[in-house]
């Protein structure tokens, strides 16, 4: 079995700078008159520019990740204030307006994959009820977080799912898997491979076409992922624009991946994405403005000047 997907925490990890700056040792390039700072990041990039035309930084890297977007649902629904379902709308459609083909929320527009997050029966009902052609069963690696998140036990959400997934199977409705707190849980602390592998697989057995490993309080690193994960190759990543969102029912969630920093990340490294990276900016600023905040994007809040 392959797991194609992770969210949050490996992509949050790799995009740390420091460990990045840490990989690659200095050349001592630094170009005279820049400030120290502007100088290391010059050089950051100078670096880095090298080494993609070397080929070093993206030998075994995919030639294209999908990116899923998840900002309209799980980046709104722990939001303080009220977000009228016009400003919704419009956010789902600039975002589609980006390029972004898969993105989780319930309006639709024709080509888009549009999917909708269910935990039982009654879910798949109203899912149906609008339309959506995609749904997302989600289940927990941890016993604790799905009581509080789901309101039962482990056991009990795979018997849940089953039903739904099997409805869907007939109706012809894609099922995607989430398994929540794959590098540790905030009531229960370290989540054991084993457990995370076991909820996957059965996720998988019952017909989901792809299983996403979320780090959901973003806790994981390199390490805790790499002894989680034993094929890797992963080319679906789950973002949120601006870095919006973090489940309700688990304390101390911090957010998620920004998508800007995500699509930065991966173009720069010869990726292909089908992203708009300058338009997915300014959806970034429209959202961050409607939610009387401060883009919670490196890349947003660096470009912003620029667009
Ligand atoms: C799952 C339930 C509903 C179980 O809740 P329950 O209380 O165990 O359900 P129940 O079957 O006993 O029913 C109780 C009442 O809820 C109603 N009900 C029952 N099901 C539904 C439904 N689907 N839609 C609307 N209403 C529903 C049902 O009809 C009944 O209403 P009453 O008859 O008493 O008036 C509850 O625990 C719940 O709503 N939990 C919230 C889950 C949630 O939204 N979590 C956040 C998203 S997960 C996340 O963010 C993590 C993720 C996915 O992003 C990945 C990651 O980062 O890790």
């Amino acid at each position: 079995m392959m797991f194609r997907s992770v969210s949050v925490g490996l992509a949050k990890h790799s995009l740390n700078t420091g460990r990045i700056d840490n990989l690659f040792p200095s050349r001592g390039n630094i170009q005279g008159g820049l400030g120290r700072t502007a100088g290391i990041v010059r050089e950051f990039f100078i670096r880095e520019a090298s080494l993609v035309v070397e080929g070093r930084l993206t030998r075994g890297l995919p030639k294209e990740v999908k990116i899923v977007e998840v900002g309209p649902r799980d980046g709104l629904q722990n939001e303080a204030k009220l977000v009228p379902a016009g400003v919704k709308i419009d956010l789902i459609e600039k975002l589609a307006d980006c390029g972004l083909k898969n993105i989780e929320a319930t309006r639709r527009i024709p080509g888009i994959t549009y999917s909708a997050l269910v935990p039982n029966m009654k879910g798949y009902e109203k899912a149906r009820a609008l339309g959506v052609e995609e749904i997302a069963v989600f289940g927990g690696a941890s016993e604790t977080f799905s009581q509080k998140n789901i309101n039962c036990s482990v056991e009990e959400s795979i018997k849940r799912f089953s039903e739904v997934v099997e409805a869907a199977r007939k109706d012809g409705v894609r099922v995607r898997g989430y398994v929540s707190c794959v590098a540790g849980c905030p009531y229960e602390g370290h989540i054991s491979p084993s457990a995370v592998a076991k909820v996957a697989l059965q996720l998988y057995e019952l017909g989901c076409y792809e299983i996403s490993l979320g780090d959901t309080i973003g806790v994981g690193t390199p390490g805790t992922i790499a002894a989680m994960l034993q094929e890797m190759g992963i080319a679906v990543v789950d973002t949120s624009v601006c870095g919006l969102g973090g489940c309700p029912y688990a304390k101390g969630a911090s957010g998620n991946v920004a998508t800007e920093d995500v699509v930065y990340m991966l173009h720069g490294c010869g990726i292909h994405t089908g992203v708009d990276l300058n338009k997915l900016i300014k959806v970034g600023n429209f959202i961050s403005k409607h939610l009387e905040r401060s883009a919670g994007s490196k890349v947003g809040l660096a470009l912003k000047s620029k667009l």
